[in-house]
């Protein structure tokens, strides 16, 4: 036994030293401070998305933001950007802000949507007052921007501005883009492709069983029917 032991040994030891000799000598002409420096392994962390927050608690009026109490929404906030009617960006950050009964009802009715394969696409939520001022300048059409004079649920954190999207994220058809101020935008022009229609309908009946009305004017416009009474705001919401 022993006989055999003693060259495996040796074996062992000389492949050891064979390995440890090859990583301790660089190659000729290779700086090993160079390769340490240059060895530097970049390693993204992503940070961890927070906690969502519970609404269980949260009275009816106050403002939440509806990103901090579900993940399952989609945004895309024209008003943030300059791809809107006014040409120009009025927000200094694109975040959906909504009274919290208003955010309840956005959520039960998402979350029914989502069964069938949709989510909702926000385009705008609250909209502070000054802003429906600057909308009414350009466009002193009732049918198609409220009268600051009044105010407009968006004002109040009751409306939300929205369509729907497939499961890739792909808005459904409603027959004209958002803030397109024509008859083919009224929920009684009834010439468009039977799909289209059908779209229409998904969105409205869905709202209108969480407790929205629309307006007969805008298919993406939905107003919440407990916030009709709300106080006019016109608060700017932080950006981080
Ligand atoms: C401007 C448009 N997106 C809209 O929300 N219109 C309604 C009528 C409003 O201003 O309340
Ligand atoms: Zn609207």
């Amino acid at each position: 036994m022993k006989k055999i032991i003693i060259p495996l040994f040796i074996v062992l030891f000389a492949a050891c030293k064979e390995k440890h000799d090859k990583q301790e000598s660089p190659p000729d002409g290779f700086n090993d401070s160079v390769a340490i420096k240059d060895t530097v392994v970049k390693t993204e962390v992503e940070e961890p998305e927070p906690e969502l927050l519970s609404l269980d608690d949260v009275a009816d009026t106050a403002f939440v933001r509806l990103r901090d109490y579900s993940r399952d929404f989609v945004y895309d906030m024209k008003y943030a950007t300059e791809d809107n009617f006014l040409k120009t960006k009025v927000y200094d950050c694109a975040e959906c802000y909504v009274r919290a009964k208003t955010a309840r009802a956005l959520i039960a009715a998402n979350t029914e949507l989502m069964v069938k394969g949709y989510r909702i696409k926000f385009f705008d939520c609250y909209r502070p007052h000054d802003v429906q001022k600057k909308m009414w300048k350009i466009v002193p059409n009732p049918q198609y921007v409220a009268n600051p004079a009044k105010g407009s649920i968006h004002n109040k954190g009751g409306a939300v501005d929205i369509t729907l999207v497939d499961k890739e994220g792909k808005e459904l058809d409603m027959g004209t883009g958002f803030d397109f101020f024509g008859k083919e935008a009224h929920h009684d022009y009834t010439k468009h492709p039977k799909k289209i229609l059908e779209n229409r309908k998904l969105l409205k009946e869905t709202m209108e069983k969480h407790g929205f009305w629309g307006i007969r004017t805008e298919w993406w416009h939905y107003n919440l029917t407990s916030a009709s009474n709300s106080k006019v705001t016109n608060f700017r919401w932080d950006c981080e």
